[in-house]
This record gives structure tokens, sequence and C-alpha cells, in this order.
């Protein structure tokens, strides 16, 4: 199957640490991270079993990658998960994020090098696959004095010294970026990864972002790619009569796969790699299921054009009013 003429297994070259392509992402954030902190201080610490079971059933279904992060509180989740499903941990891929703290969410540890040994611990691993800096959105009391620049050597000697495979970041723009890329030592020290919000609503969560990762080798990753599906709000109201409805209705028929599996291929025909979240079964096997059909071009350009028609922010909203 094609992207237009390239293999679409080729748009990254991500690997389990036994070599096998890294799927989709399956998330541990967004619901999950709330439902945690708005338990009683002595339940914090016990385990969310619906998402263990979640995330079993995930890998189950052919899921490699899961998602997770400092600021989720669901380490003990994913290390639970990995275990039961039995699946050996050389096989999955796992991603975590340095929270450098900001309005949200709760406070960063001191540094990305403490944190790190944390989360080894947390996830009952020597390693993670993937270390990303959360945002660039650095408040300086809560992250302890760290910047973008002083927090990127940190994630260098983290790759050095093996306790992570690879590094990256995640809502940075390109001017983020480049601070980190002037601080590295060479390309193999540089962002591999800028995890963003993603979909037809939201084209370019910065300015020229897409195209700055395909110039410098970064791998776009798109976290809340089915957000034109259930969460587009205005003024406060969510909204259900949207413009990308009617077209997401047509193809669905069109090419016989659900609105997801629209959106999801949609992503991947961009060149970005989708992280997503189910707890249904059956959406978790759909969204796996995108590999064999192609979205004509016609039909990507509707996609593009009907969704620049009404943009739409579903996260950060506030720290990205001052970007264009
Ligand atoms: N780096 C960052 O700053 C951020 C990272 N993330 C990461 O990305 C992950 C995924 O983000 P998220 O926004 O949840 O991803 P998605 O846009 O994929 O949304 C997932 C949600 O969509 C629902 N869903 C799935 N299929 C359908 C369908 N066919 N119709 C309607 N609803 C559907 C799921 O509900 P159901 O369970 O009912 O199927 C789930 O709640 C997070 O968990 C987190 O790991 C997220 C936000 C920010
Ligand atoms: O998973 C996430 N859900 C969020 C909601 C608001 C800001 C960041 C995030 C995440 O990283």
């Amino acid at each position: 199957m094609t992207q237009f003429g390239k293999p679409i297994s080729l748009i990254h070259n991500f690997t389990t640490k036994s070599g096998k392509a890294i799927t989709l992402g399956t998330g541990t954030g967004t619901k999950w991270q709330w439902l945690k902190k708005g338990r009683p201080e002595d339940e914090q610490h016990t385990l969310h079993q619906d998402l263990v079971d979640q995330l079993v059933l995930a890998l189950e279904n052919g899921y490699n990658h899961i998602d997770t992060a400092e600021v989720y509180t669901t380490h003990p989740e994913v290390a639970a998960a990995v275990k039961q499903s039995g699946i050996k941990r050389e096989d999955v891929f796992i991603t975590t994020k340095y929270n450098p703290g900001f309005r949200t969410f709760v406070a960063a540890s001191k540094s990305p090098t403490e944190f790190i040994d944390i989360a080894l611990k947390e996830l009952q691993t020597d390693y993670v696959d993937l270390f990303l800096i959360h945002s660039p959105f650095f408040g300086e009391v809560i992250s302890h004095g760290q910047t973008i620049e002083s927090a990127w050597k940190e994630l260098i000697d983290a790759k050095k010294s093996g306790k992570v495979r690879e590094i990256g970041v995640s809502n940075f723009a390109v001017p983020h970026i480049e601070k980190a890329i002037k601080v590295s030592e060479s390309k193999e020290y540089q962002p591999k990864v800028n995890q963003i919000e993603f979909h037809p609503y939201l084209q370019n969560q910065t300015k020229d972002i897409l195209k700055f990762a395909k110039e410098n080798d970064i791998l776009i990753e798109a976290y809340g790619p089915l957000t034109p599906l259930f969460r587009i709000k205005k003024d406060g109201k969510e909204v259900d009569d949207h413009p990308l409805k009617p077209v997401l209705a047509k193809l669905s028929e069109k090419y016989g796969k659900t609105d997801s599996q629209i959106l999801l291929r949609y992503t991947l025909q961009k060149g970005i790699l989708p992280i997503t979240t189910s707890s249904k079964v059956e959406r978790i096997r759909q969204s796996l299921d995108i590999y064999n059909f192609e979205i004509s071009k016609e039909d990507v350009e509707e996609i593009e054009s009907v969704g620049a028609s009404y943009p739409f922010r579903g996260f950060f909203d506030e720290e990205f009013k001052d970007f264009d």
C-alpha cells in the first residue's frame, strides 16, 4: 500500500528493541490523568485497573506502542499491563515525557535526569524507547530553573547512558526545536520526534511545523487525531454540525471504513504517526485496520480544505495564543 507512491510503512523507521516496526501509539493521558488525580490521596497510588485492562486489550490486539508521561501518573499501569500481557519488554515501545511545568500540571521532577530514574523504576524496566520533553512551556519555579537548552542536554545524556533509546519533544514550535538543535553536538542527538496535536481542523499546531519536521528528519506524532469526532467546541459549547461531518460520512461510505479509520488513515498518509486510544475492543481493532485502503489525492485535498475552513485547537489554547 502506498502513500501516493511511497510505502506507508516507510513513514518512520522506529522499531521496538527487538526490531519490530512500531504501530500507532495507544495513549494513557487525556481522561486517565484526570481520573487518577481526582482520586482521594490515599488511593492515588493504587492501580487504575480499567486502564491496565484497556492496555492489555490494545497489546493483545496488535498495538506495540504505549504513550505515557510524568504528568499522567500512569507508569504503574503501563508496567502492569506489559507484565500481564505476557509480551516481552523488547517487543513493546514505551514513550514517556518529562514535565517542564505549566498551568495545568503537577510539579515536575527536578530535572530530566532525576525523572528518568523515577520513570524506569515505576515502569519496571531498565530503558524507555522514547523520552520526550512534554512541552516547551517551562515554568521557572515548577521546573526548577530548567530551560529548553539545559533539559535537552540532559536528554542527550540519558541517550548516551542507554537509559533511553531515542529522544524528542512535544508541542514544540520551530524556534523551540531550534534551541534544542543548537545545543546538540551532532545529528544523532537532535530531536527525532515532535508529538503535537494534529487533525484536519489543526493541520499545523504552530507555523510551518510540518515542513520543518520533514526538512529535519523529525517524525511528527499526532495526538488528538480523532478530535473532529467528539471534541469540537465553540464558545465553550459542544458543536455537532461542523463541516467535516458530511465529508467523513461520504468517505466512510465510499471506502467502506468508519469515520475514525478515515481520520487515522488520513493522518498516516500525511506521514504522521497517530497516538490514539479506545476502551472498546472493536475500535481498538478498527484503528489498526487502516493499511488495506488508500484515500485518493482528491479526497485528502477535500479533507484538508474543509478542515482548514474551521480551525479548532483542542489542547494548550492558552499557551498557543501568542503563536500564529
Ligand atoms: N503530548 C501531549 O501534550 C498530549 C499527548 N496526548 C497523548 O495522546 C493520547 C491520545 O489522545 P486523545 O486525544 O485521547 O486521542 P484521540 O483523538 O484518538 O481520542 C481518543 C478518544 O476517542 C474516542 N473514540 C475512539 N474511537 C471513536 C469513534 N469511532 N467515535 C467517537 N469517539 C471515538 C475514545 O473513546 P472510547 O474509549 O469510548 O472509544 C477516546 O476517548 C493520550 O492518551 C496521550 O497519551 C494527548 C494529549 C496531549
Ligand atoms: O494526554 C494529555 N491530555 C492533556 C490535556 C491538556 C494538556 C496536556 C495533555 C496531555 O498530555
